[in-house]
């Protein structure tokens, strides 16, 4: 069956083209972003779901998303899905980093022309037929400091524009580094000292725990007298009250948004102000813009639908299209060892250690690792999957340790789970055959050669004559049929192990069965 997509904010045409082109079953509907409860009714038939800001991807919202395995975001920001949610419950959250950024940042530049002289009060002004040629006094911005707060991709291409227009650029980001700054142009500050010294002050940082309110009531008071602030990042990032409040004393010029803490923004405390310029989020509303960022995402998920190719996803490691096809098997072995020790394991488990040998370390391990810490922890959570099983591992505090031997040993890869409870640490290992078939190969250090078969019977034994025969009898006389059966020792006479594909479950009165003969110690069912 075709994956089905949602398109429920409004999106260039062109990403409707690309899902139908790629045989993806898509329905758009503008508007029905804008409807929680609608939106709700539906969302259940859908494999993916593609949004702008106007749709809210709540916990809620994703209770009901039964068959939902990707959003994609065709701008920037998230702060409209709750990841966490979308996490826990297996969603691959996309965005399209850079495809509005040039477009935002242009926005930002304009609302600075727009504030230094006035433009859309004079606009409105002539155009009534007034011709107050003396009521509209601009500012030079030449030679003025812009202070840009989160100096990331827009906040950079705003510096960029800054410098050729001749200003000079402060820039407050933790995360800049000193180098990047030079390459820039920018001079990096702290915040107070921002504050301090800039014209004009831009935001371009998303909005966080740590963001919220940047530009406190606190902080404002902190400006130079006659600052104009600039937001096309987030409402929420300024005081709204008390940036009126510092509008109406006089204390800043101008404001100019495009952003508001509630939006749609049919009200708001900066409107009806004369120095304020307000715009409704149009920051990366332009046809080139917005055909980036359609084409992007729609490609984005139609290569996770069809390929299980990842790109820009915020909860998951990225798998290109080109590595996804030799990736998958390795997956597949990942996921399959991870459920084969999870099926063994009974305490809590407190760590794992992945080990990857030869070729696979050279893979995308990030990925693996999140499949088998999913096939690990599917016993326990049914609903688990590569995209939760990092964040259940870490809420279950299991540590997660990597390594990595670029030469082979016996194989050309290897990938080895060891895990690790109070009471013992357990390895289990596994390869991938040119035949694209996942095997096990090793169990505690003992080497052996086991295909995955649905049902098994793990049995670790004394090796001891006859064992053999008399467990195939047992299962005979059970009427139970053996699929497959791989052996492995220590030593001759020491600790032993068998693994047996059998045509049915084995029950519990089997394993009974099974334990009760003379030199097992263990048996256990696993299934895959
Ligand atoms: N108005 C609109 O239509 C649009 C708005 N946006 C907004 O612009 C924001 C920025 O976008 P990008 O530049 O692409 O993101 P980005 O991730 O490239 O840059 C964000 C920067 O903010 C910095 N940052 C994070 N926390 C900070 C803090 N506490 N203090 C100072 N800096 C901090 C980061 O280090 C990073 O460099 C987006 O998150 C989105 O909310 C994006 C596109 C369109
Ligand atoms: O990309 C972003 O972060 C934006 O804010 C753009 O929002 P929009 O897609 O225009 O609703």
């Amino acid at each position: 069956m075709a994956p089905r997509v949602l398109i429920s904010d409004s999106l260039s045409t062109a990403a409707v083209q690309i899902f139908k082109d790629r045989g993806i079953d898509v329905d758009y509907l503008p508007d029905l972003g804008k409807d929680k409860e609608k939106l709700a009714e539906v969302i259940g038939d859908y494999d993916g779901l593609a949004i702008r800001s106007a749709t809210k991807v709540t916990a809620k919202l994703l209770e009901k998303a039964t068959r939902l395995k990707v959003v994609g975001r065709a701008g920037i920001g998230v702060d409209n899905v709750d990841i966490p949610a979308a996490s826990a419950k297996g969603v691959i959250v996309m965005n399209t980093p850079f495809g509005n950024s040039i477009t935002t940042a242009e926005h930002a530049v304009a609302l600075m022309f727009a504030l230094a002289r006035e433009i859309p009060a004079a606009d409105a002004s002539t155009q009534a037929g007034k011709w107050e040629k003396n009521k509209f006094m601009g500012v030079e911005i030449t030679g003025k400091t812009l202070g840009i707060i989160g100096c990331g991709n827009i906040g950079s291409i705003v510096a960029e524009r800054g410098v050729g227009l001749k200003m000079r650029v402060v820039a407050f980001d933790p995360f800049l580094s000193p180098e990047r700054a030079i390459e820039l142009g920018v001079e990096k500050v702290e915040l107070e000292d921002l504050l301090k010294r800039a014209d004009f002050i831009t935001l371009h940082t998303p909005l966080t725990d740590k963001t919220r309110n940047i530009l406190s009531a606190e902080n404002i008071a902190k400006t130079k007298k006659g600052v104009r602030i600039i937001n096309c990042a987030r409402g929420g990032l300024v005081d709204e009250v008390a940036l009126r409040a510092a509008l109406d004393s006089g204390h800043v010029a101008g404001a100019g948004f495009d952003v508001f803490t509630e939006e749609p923004a049919n009200a708001n405390p900066l409107f009806g102000h004369k120095n304020v310029v307000a715009t409704p989020h149009l920051g990366a509303s332009t046809s080139e813009a917005q055909e980036n960022v359609a084409l992007q995402v729609a490609e984005q998920l139609s290569d996770y639908l069809l390929k299980g190719a990842v790109t820009n996803a915020l909860n998951m490691p990225s798998v290109t299209a080109e590595e996804a096809p030799k990736l998958t098997p390795f997956v597949r072995l990942a996921e399959l060892i991870g459920s084969f020790a999870g099926q063994l394991t009974e305490d809590g488990i407190t760590g794992v250690r992945l080990e990857y040998e030869g070729e696979v370390s050279e893979m995308n391990t990030r990925a693996l690792g999140a499949a088998a810490l999913a096939g690990l922890l599917k016993p326990q959570l049914d609903t688990v999957n590569m995209v939760s099983a990092p964040v259940m591992a870490k809420e279950r505090g299991i540590a997660v340790e990597v390594m990595r031997r670029e030469v082979a040993g016996t194989y050309d890869s290897l990938f080895r789970l060891v895990v690790k409870t109070p009471k013992l640490e357990r390895s289990v290992a596994g390869t991938v055959f040119a035949d694209g078939k996942p095997r096990i190969v090793e169990i505690k250090g003992i080497q052996m050669d086991a295909e995955f078969q649905p049902s098994m019977l793990y049995v670790t034994n004394k090796d001891k004559p006859g064992f053999i025969g008399r467990l195939g009898t047992l299962l005979g006389a059970r009427g139970v049929n053996i699929a497959t059966f791989a052996l492995g020792r220590t030593a001759a006479g020491a600790d032993a192990i068998a693994l047996i594909g059998i045509d049915a479950v084995a029950d519990d009165a089997l394993l009974a069965d099974v334990a009760k003969l003379e030199n097992v110690v263990q048996v256990k069912r696993v299934t895959f």
